[in-house]
């Protein structure tokens, strides 16, 4: 039995996960070309491939020839399907046909709509596959190209408008890119039935707070509190210096402080979290292990008793800044990097005190602004400044000096699985060491990691 989710209520392009390395960039290609498509394991039932209007089919393999069962009753739809690579040779296959295909896409059976396709070794960068699933999906299929960000952003608000009614909902704001998104949506559609949380642990980076509480409590008006618990999680990191015990206490509290914040709200039935849709195929392919377990608010107990909402969960990372953006949130928030939950707090090594992540949020700064005016921002994918606890002998002001040392890291990377380290021209970096080193107190040295991922990882700790 597959357990289908139904993501969005229109006429769609259905790829089946038989294997294929491509398969989210086939589902990628098809909303590209401005019809809406879903990925699902290849579990999917024909039933359920009906009631949620599939107008083509995908049966997305791989080039080995592994053979996953399929409900074969979908042949029977009459629905289109495309059958790519070990996908193609199954649909030949299963009518009894010789398993030798044609390269690139040919037709298998004109009557039943049936059609396979070979892919060149490096599809992702040709036009080859594109081409080919365009021809399927416009011609083939007949689709109209009606999908759009507009067109999520009217059926989302629709939705929420009639599963909230005149009830009230929460969201945990962290400011970054998934949340806020959900939060601008939810607000276009129900406006001050919605509360939002923004928790400021004292862990984010110079102007973070400053820029989300302009943005969602002055300019969008929303119903927003931030808490300062700041003093709470120093205290609480007071002498830790373990990462992964740094980790949970942060989360833990987090937990704690966002409990007791909710409960002095009264009326709330939901709570809006900011899955998206590769947090959905992450945690439930047929084909692989799973990744990792579903996107959970900061961890929040299983037993909150809230109802869910996640608008969008049917998107891809891309198509959520692309909806931030027309709902009007300001690039910074819509094009912001990725970061950590417990935010400075891996990137100050050792034990936290104020001190020390004063000095690595400056020397943060100074390198997003230099980086910013030499225009890599969009270019490189993470980039950020961690404070080791090393101190070493330097000279200031000619005479001797014993401060910290600075690294700086930054990375090109698609999805933070493997990353390389960022070639930054030789005298921006030396800007960059420059300013740290005489605008930032207790710093004499400036370190730049040039660690891959593997063997190191992205962040520190
Ligand atoms: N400081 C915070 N204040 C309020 N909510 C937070 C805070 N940090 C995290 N959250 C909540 O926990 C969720 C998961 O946090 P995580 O750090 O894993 O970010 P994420 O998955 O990248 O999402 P986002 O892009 O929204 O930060 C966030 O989407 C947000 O709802």
């Amino acid at each position: 039995m597959s357990t289908a989710p139904l993501l969005i209520e229109q006429e769609k392009i259905v790829v089946i996960d038989f294997g294929s390395k491509y398969n989210q960039l086939i589902t990628r290609t098809i909303r590209e070309l401005g019809v809406y498509s879903e990925l699902h394991p290849h579990t999917v039932t024909a039933e359920e491939l009906k009631s949620m209007q599939a107008v083509g089919i995908i049966l997305a393999g791989g080039e080995k020839e592994d053979m996953f069962s399929i409900d074969s009753s979908l042949f029977d739809l009459g629905i289109p399907v495309l059958g790519i690579e070990s996908g193609a040779q199954f649909i030949v296959k299963h009518f009894g046909g010789a398993s030798e295909l044609l390269d690139g896409f040919s037709s298998i059976d004109e009557e039943k709509q049936l059609y396979g396709m070979r892919l060149h070794p490096d599809a992702e960068k040709t036009d080859n596959l594109k081409g080919k699933i365009q021809h399927f999906v416009e011609d083939i299929c007949e689709t109209n190209a009606s999908w759009s960000m507009q067109t999520l952003i009217e059926i989302e608000v629709e939705k929420i408008r009639s599963q909230v009614g005149d009830r009230k909902v929460l969201c945990a704001l962290s400011g970054g890119v998934d949340s806020s998104v959900v939060a601008a949506l939810i607000h276009r559609a129900i406006g001050d039935q919605l509360t939002c949380i923004f928790v400021d642990h004292g862990l984010l980076r110079k102007f973070e707070v400053e820029s989300v509480v302009d943005t969602f409590s002055n300019q969008f008006h929303m119903n927003f509190i931030k808490v300062d618990a700041r003093t709470r999680f120093l205290d609480k990191l007071k002498g830790v210096t373990d990462p992964e015990q740094k980790r949970k206490i942060i989360g833990n509290e987090f937990i704690y402080v966002f409990d007791e914040e909710s409960a002095k709200l009264e009326g709330i039935d939901f709570l809006a979290q900011g899955t998206i849709y590769a947090d959905i195929i992450e945690s439930g392919t047929a084909t692989k292990e799973v990744i990792k377990s579903h996107h959970n608010v900061g961890g929040l107990p299983e037993d909150m008793e809230f109802e869910l909402i996640e608008p969008l969960k049917a998107l891809f990372k891309d198509e959520v800044r692309a909806v931030g953006a027309e709902l009007g949130l300001p690039s910074e928030i819509v094009h912001r990097q990725p970061f950590p939950g417990p935010g400075l707090g891996v990137r100050v090594l050792g034990e936290i005190t104020e001190e020390k992540l004063d000095i690595v949020r400056e020397a943060d700064w100074i390198l997003r602004d230099e980086i910013a005016k030499a225009g890599l921002d969009r270019e490189i994918w993470q980039y950020f400044a961690i404070l080791p606890d090393i101190r070493s002998v330097g000279v200031r002001n000619e005479k001797r000096s014993y401060d910290y040392a600075v690294g700086l890291r930054a990375v090109h990377s698609v999805d933070g699985m493997t990353a390389d380290w960022a070639r930054i021209p030789w005298d921006i970096l030396e800007k960059i060491s420059t300013r740290i080193t005489t605008e930032v107190d207790h710093v004499n040295r400036v370190v730049y990691d040039i660690t891959g991922k593997p063997p190191g990882t992205i962040e520190w700790e």
